[in-house]
């Protein structure tokens, strides 16, 4: 439709071609061209309907015999909707009551029938025959021969049952006229008793009154008879109606209304579940069902969390892991049960006992996962000192709504996800946690360096922040000092005659050396995927090796290596530090293939972090790997992590700073340690003295400063001092370009340094020196 031709009519929510000035065009709607855009003009709020829908409404406006639309103004379209309204107001009713009717005895009519087929199964033995037809489709023998038996038993138990019949009724009747005998015998001798009772009553007046009083019963009765007959026929059609909707698979669309159709499948039933299930395109589950034969709900549906779960047993020849093993068909699955795919969670059953054909599946409530998870327990103000030794970090809720609570100690972390889905939030979520801890020692490397873990100053030892070619150096270095710190501790721990695991009060003694160290690399993609010898997976690459040491030995020293990436892949992960991580735990990754690098063979039992919402979901991972918080043979749980923002990040920090003030553990840093820690204060020292040179301190800062202000432009001198007194290098008082009294640093004093430095750390790095 052109757009320059239509009015629209702003309540009735269409556009009527404007040029029709007869009449008989759509809409009925003589005007001008002129009237009809000066509605166009004054309309609002409409929307272009297709041709088919226009005359549909024109027929409808015609039935209702509002017809004549002299002026087309918005404020005509109102009344004429109203009146349709009106109009069809009585038709309306009318369809509705038609559908509760037709649903009603629908209901009844299914009850009816569900009756008659219990009955009949119950006089038939209808449902162990059913069983024995699923064995015999199943080609399951043992299945068939202990079906059969029963069935045998059963009919055995009939026909006695049946055979004494006459013999118990004969039985019933005799009990019957012993107890009418009875009854007269005692009936006679109070009468005739009472004949010679002073002042009784004579023998014709008694039964007389037994009479009166039988009568008055024999009225009761019949009123509850007569009461109890026209209860009977509502009573009936309600019970049939409870069972109908009891028993009813899917009721027929046309029958519900547009709200009922649209929340059908809101109720996870038997119904939809059988329905969902065969629909699945499985030869053997197609079998069943032609067989007539239904699921085993090993578990009915019952609400679980913020759903409902549910656990089904599949006919012989399939089974849980096949029906669910590709994407598409948990998504066929979801559909099915009128979900989305991240709604719809099957897994085989960890259950003990459960076999490889019981499939257990949770299913969301409809938007139950698009509310908000509450906030993080660790942004409360109240949240004081955890312990790693003895506490697990609240890290968010499964679906279900249960707490995640992850132990911390002996365990190395991977977490991946792309980008903005949350990586880095939940990732320092996790150090946050462990800053709590005064007696841990955290060393963080953030290879992204736009401040996300900056509230870490004056927490870790150890805080990198950027991803230039010196921080990759560095943070290289940090996980090689890490395992020269296992080597160190390995060794003291062997020697001091030390067995097992390092006991936590040795762990949580001041200055005892074994403390829990976590080695922290936010973004570590950017390290394996450097070159000169750093990343990669070649034999002599520098960061796998180390990290592949710390992972293989650190745990039996409290060595940590936590990791975060947002690409999993072969060329910045390898692979051998992707399967070194015993906690594995995956934001949304863009597909199955990624989800496999993430997580690993899990990825084929269920774990699906693929199914995520990119964006919706963020902050949700999929966990593998943590057993303390995983259901027994389970394979992985989803967590909605507790967001912690940056500014509640700041926060959570400075009370970690806090309690490691109390408790004496308080991290001395640089301002800016990144700037120094990131570059070689000595070489480049000696890089911008002359040989034999001996040079005023503030000129070599000036120096170092204009040459590499990144690093040192916010150093002061009295920083600087300490510094070099740091790596042994003293400022002296000299005479400088003839001015005596200057402070001066001499070339020859920063040489000996670097060799002597050079030569203690070969020293260390070479065992055969030692001892
Ligand atoms: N647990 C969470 N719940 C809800 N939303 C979250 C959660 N975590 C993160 N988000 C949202 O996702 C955004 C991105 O988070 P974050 O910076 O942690 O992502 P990222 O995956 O680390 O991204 P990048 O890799 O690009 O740094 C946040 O700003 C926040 O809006």
């Amino acid at each position: 439709m052109d757009e320059q031709n239509v009015v629209y009519l702003p309540s009735a929510g269409r556009a009527v071609p404007a040029t029709d000035t007869t009449g008989s065009g759509p809409g009925n709607t003589p005007g001008t061209a002129e009237t009809a855009l000066a509605v166009a003009d004054e309309a609002i709020d409409a929307e272009l309907v297709p041709e088919e829908e226009n005359a549909e409404i024109d027929r409808r406006l015609a039935q209702a015999r509002v017809l004549r639309l002299r002026e087309a103004s918005a404020a005509t379209a109102v009344v004429i909707k109203r009146r349709v309204q009106e109009a069809e107001r009585p038709k309306r009713v009318a369809v509705g009551a038609g559908r509760h009717t037709a649903r009603a005895g629908f209901y009844a009519a299914r009850g009816g029938a569900s009756w008659a087929q219990r009955a009949g199964d119950a006089m038939t033995h209808g449902v162990v025959r059913r069983q024995i037809r699923i064995a015999e489709v199943s080609g399951d023998k043992t299945l068939l021969a202990e079906w059969t038996d029963r069935l045998n038993t059963l009919k055995d138990a009939r026909r006695t049952r049946l055979q004494e019949l006459p013999k118990t009724v004969w039985s019933l009747i005799k009990a019957g006229l012993i107890a009418i005998t009875v009854l007269a015998g005692i009936l006679l001798v109070s009468g005739v008793t009472m004949q010679f009772v002073p002042g009784g009553q004579d023998f014709v007046g008694f039964f007389e009154t037994v009479g009166a009083v039988l009568s008055v019963m024999g009225e009761i009765l019949n009123w509850a008879l007569i009461i109890g007959l026209w209860g009977a026929v509502p009573a009936l059609l309600m019970a049939a109606w409870r069972e109908g909707r009891r028993a009813v698979d899917r009721t027929p669309g046309w029958m519900l209304s547009p709200e009922q159709r649209m929340n059908l499948d809101a109720e996870i039933t038997p119904g939809l579940i059988t329905q969902a299930l065969a629909n699945m395109g499985d030869t053997a589950i197609n079998k069943m069902v032609k067989a007539g034969e239904r699921f085993e709900f090993v578990t009915d549906p019952r609400t679980q969390g913020d759903g409902t779960f549910v656990q089904v047993r599949l006919p012989v020849g399939t089974n849980a892991k096949k029906l669910i093993k590709t994407d598409e068909k948990v998504e066929l699955l979801a559909g099915n049960l009128g979900r989305f795919k991240h709604e719809v969670w099957p897994s085989t059953s960890p259950e003990k006992g459960a076999d490889a054909r019981v499939l257990d599946i949770w299913i969301a409530d409809k938007g139950a996962l698009d509310r908000p998870v509450p906030p993080s327990p660790l942004a409360g103000p109240e949240f004081g000192a955890v312990d790693v030794h003895r506490d697990a970090m609240p890290w968010g809720l499964t679906p279900r709504g249960d707490t995640i609570e992850v132990g911390m100690l002996r365990r190395h972390w991977l977490v991946s996800g792309v980008s903005k889905q949350g990586k880095t939030a939940s990732f320092r979520a996790l150090a946050l946690w462990l800053g709590l801890d005064p007696t841990t020692e955290l060393r963080i490397a953030d290879l992204k360096g736009v401040g996300d873990w900056a509230m870490f100053e004056g927490i870790a030892t150890t805080l990198i922040q950027g991803s230039n070619d010196a921080n990759v150096e560095a943070t290289c270095v940090m996980l090689e000092d890490a395992v020269a710190e296992m080597d160190r501790r390995m060794e003291r721990w062997l020697h001091s005659g030390g067995k097992g695991d390092i006991p936590r009060e040795v762990s949580r003694k001041k200055g005892s050396g074994f403390h829990p160290l976590y080695v922290i690399v936010d973004e570590v993609q950017v390290l394996y995927g450097a070159g000169d010898g750093i990343g990669g997976s070649k034999d002599d690459a520098r960061a796998w090796r180390a990290a592949k040491k710390i992972h293989d030995q650190g745990r039996a020293v409290d060595v940590h290596l936590l990791q975060a990436t947002q690409r999993p892949t072969d060329r910045t992960l390898p692979v051998l530090v992707r399967e070194g991580a015993h906690v594995r735990a995956s934001l949304f990754v863009p597909n199955e293939s990624t989800a496999r690098m993430a997580l690993g063979d899990v990825a084929d039992m269920g774990a699906r972090p693929q199914s995520l919402r990119q964006g919706t979901d963020a902050g949700t991972v999929v966990l593998t790997g943590a057993d303390d918080v995983i259901p027994q043979g389970a394979s992985h749980v989803i967590t909605r992590t507790h967001y912690i923002s940056t500014e509640n990040a700041y926060g959570i920090a400075e009370r970690a700073k806090e309690i490691r003030k109390r408790a004496g553990r308080e991290v001395e840093v640089f301002d800016a340690p990144d700037q120094i820690e990131t570059r070689d204060l000595l070489n480049d020292v000696a890089s911008t003295m002359r040989d034999g040179e001996k040079v005023r301190s503030s000129w070599l800062l000036q120096q170092l400063k204009e040459q590499w202000p990144d690093h040192y432009g916010a150093l002061s001198a009295q920083k600087f001092a300490a510094a070099l007194e740091k790596e042994k290098v003293e400022i002296k008082t000299r005479s400088v370009d003839g001015t005596p009294g200057q402070r001066a640093v001499v070339e020859a004093d920063v040489l000996a340094a670097i060799k002597a430095r050079n030569e203690a750390a070969k020293q260390a790095n070479d065992p055969s020196d030692e001892g």
